[in-house]
């Protein structure tokens, strides 16, 4: 029918804790230093969801999920009439047959590493416009940043005497639909066997973590302080029931 192809690039926005991954390019020369969120172009015979994950695995070397499509706001026509002509539109012109769509997506394995990019960086809601995004991506910009405003934010710790109790956690709670990572904690002293220097940090509730923790020989850290994290969202979360430990 056409001539030429229309084809489709796609890009994760990869939420965490309240923040995107943002991804620094360093090719072509004129997008050099300009930031997009990782992705690439949809092969024939894939969905456009298969390729994201395709690209994000390619790129960062992790697992991603596709949470939702964004909806890109274009043109002065904003707000609810924006739509009215027709179906709102999904995609933003990259150049003639080439157009990109932006899905929300979550972490399920790994840990994004920079493969093609030089810098990555997690950005938060009020850090979006200060970034040189590619102009494609601006568009895409104010759902992703509601999405980041109300996404929720980390809300437990749990400290595990080994790596691997940890990540068995970090796997169990991103198989339940949470985010979780393993951080290494802070050290008094590196080889005192004492130090318990595993923690796992999640969204999910706290009794969720509590149970984990009696399953994978660990403890709750009672005083998560997330200094980056943006503001908690408005729902207050019942304040971390705690088990009732049986007597010995
Ligand atoms: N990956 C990605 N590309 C974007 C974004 N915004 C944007 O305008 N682009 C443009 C840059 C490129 O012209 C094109 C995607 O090219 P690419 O080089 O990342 O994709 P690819 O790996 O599949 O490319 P190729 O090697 O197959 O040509 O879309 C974005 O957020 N992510």
């Amino acid at each position: 029918m056409d001539g030429q192809r229309e084809r489709l690039v796609v890009g994760a926005a990869l939420v965490r804790g309240g923040r995107v991954l943002a991804a620094r390019r360093t090719a072509p020369p004129e997008a050099a230093g300009r930031w997009e969120l990782p992705g690439g172009k949809v092969e024939a015979g894939e969905t456009p969801g298969d390729a994201l994950v395709r690209e994000v695995a390619e790129e960062l070397g992790c697992e991603v999920e596709v949470v939702a499509w964004l909806r890109p706001l274009t043109g002065p026509a904003s707000g609810p009439a924006a739509g009215a002509a027709g179906a709102p539109a999904d995609g933003v012109a990259v150049r003639p047959g080439l157009t990109l769509r932006v899905a929300t997506a979550r972490l399920v394995r790994g840990e994004p590493e920079p493969g093609e990019h030089d810098l990555l960086a997690w950005v938060g809601p009020d850090e979006l416009d200060d970034l040189d995004w590619l102009e494609p991506d601006r568009p895409f910009l104010p759902e992703l940043r509601h999405v980041l405003l109300t996404a929720p934010v980390a809300s437990a710790r749990a400290v595990f005497f080994s790596d691997d109790d940890a990540r068995a956690v970090e796997r169990r709670l991103r198989a339940d639909g949470y985010d979780a990572h393993v951080e290494r904690e802070r050290l008094a002293g590196e080889d005192d066997d004492e130090d318990h220097p595993w923690a796992v940090v999640t969204d999910a509730p706290a009794f969720v973590l509590d149970v984990l923790c009696d399953e994978h020989d660990g403890w709750l850290d009672e005083g998560l302080d997330a200094p980056d994290a943006p503001p908690a969202p408005p729902l207050d979360l019942p304040s971390a029931p705690r088990r009732i430990k049986k007597p010995q």
